[in-house]
């Protein structure tokens, strides 16, 4: 029999009055590893993450966590963490009272794995959270959200106000526990090149909708841009999926989704078109763009009939 999946959703819909904010997301998240919930701003990333972790409700589809609805359902809710950028914690709560709280809340919370982390971070932990900086907030949820080392793990946009040091800390510090302690992180971040290292699958969600939901190394090398004549890109890429299109007079650069065999890239050569590799970061980018767009089409599409 195959394992139970971490997170299952089927056709999850959530409408804030006239902001469709999930659309139709059917997802299966395996236990035990890294995800990277990527989109937009308003993509829908922290709606879904919220119903995930019952503390929001879909108007249509289901969501459950290892096989549970995970709404007001405390055995469920007990195995995940959920770290927002809007935190927020009691009033004249010291940062040591924080992480008092979160031993006592996490079962498998984890005491010397904090203290190291308050030190790498440098946080003061006496000092009130409402004193401390943005990148001190921050830091103070990373360290719960790891050390907490609950089952499945949210980490939305964990990083708001850390410096480049800090944030390349949390990350070399994630994937290290996480090779010891594996468990289900999903990781929400619009620094796409920073995270794509850590990811093992990448989702993408734009305006509601899943638009990528693919392994991390099944997208390394799965575009490429062609660069050179209009025309000779033009017939290079005839056939292929096309992400993006700039034009500069005679001259395009076209993304395509491909992964060409060295047949092609010689033939590419012989055209005189420069192939270059698309990151995870433009791949999403463009993919949302290009995802944009074909709405945006259909719209008027439908406004002519
Ligand atoms: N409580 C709410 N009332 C009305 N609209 C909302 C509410 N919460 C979210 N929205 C809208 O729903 C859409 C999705 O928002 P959500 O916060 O899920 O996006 P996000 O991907 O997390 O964005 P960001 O990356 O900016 O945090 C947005 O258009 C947002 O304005």
């Amino acid at each position: 029999m195959s394992e139970t999946p971490a997170i299952t959703t089927r056709d999850l819909a959530k409408t804030y009055k006239d902001v469709r904010a999930l659309d139709g997301v059917s997802l299966n998240l395996a236990p035990n590893r890294i995800y990277g919930l990527l989109g937009r701003n308003g993509a829908g990333k922290t709606t879904l993450m919220s119903i995930l972790t019952g503390q929001n409700f879909a108007d249509r589809g289901t969501a459950e966590i290892f096989g549970h609805t995970p709404f007001e359902h405390d055995p469920t809710l007990a195995r995940l963490c959920f770290i927002r950028e809007s935190q927020k914690y009691p009033d004249d709560f010291k940062v040591r009272q924080a992480f008092s709280a979160a031993a006592i809340f996490f079962e498998n919370w984890n005491e010397q794995l904090a203290q190291d982390l308050v030190k790498a971070f440098n946080l003061p932990l006496n000092r009130r959270i409402k004193k401390l900086s943005r990148g001190q907030l921050s830091a103070v949820g990373v360290i719960i959200g790891m050390a907490s080392r609950a089952e499945i793990t949210f980490f939305d946009e964990p990083y708001l106000g850390l410096d480049a040091v800090a944030r390349q800390i949390f990350y070399d510090r994630l994937v290290e526990d996480f090779a010891q302690h594996p468990r289900t992180i999903v990781l929400s971040s619009h620094l796409i090149d920073e995270v794509a290292n850590l990811l093992e699958h990448v989702i993408v969600i734009d305006q509601g909708r899943i638009i990528i939901d693919s392994e991390a190394e099944d997208l390394q090398g799965a575009a490429v841009t062609v660069t050179g004549s209009a025309q000779k890109v033009e017939e290079f890429i005839a056939g292929y999926p096309v992400i993006h299109r700039d034009a500069l007079g005679s001259l395009a650069s076209i993304s395509i989704r491909a992964r060409l065999t060295a047949e092609q890239r010689a033939r590419a050569q012989i055209l005189g078109l420069e192939l270059s590799p698309v990151s995870l970061q433009q791949l999403v980018v463009r993919s949302t763009l290009s995802s944009q767009s074909d709405r945006e089409q259909t719209t008027e599409r439908q406004a002519i009939k």
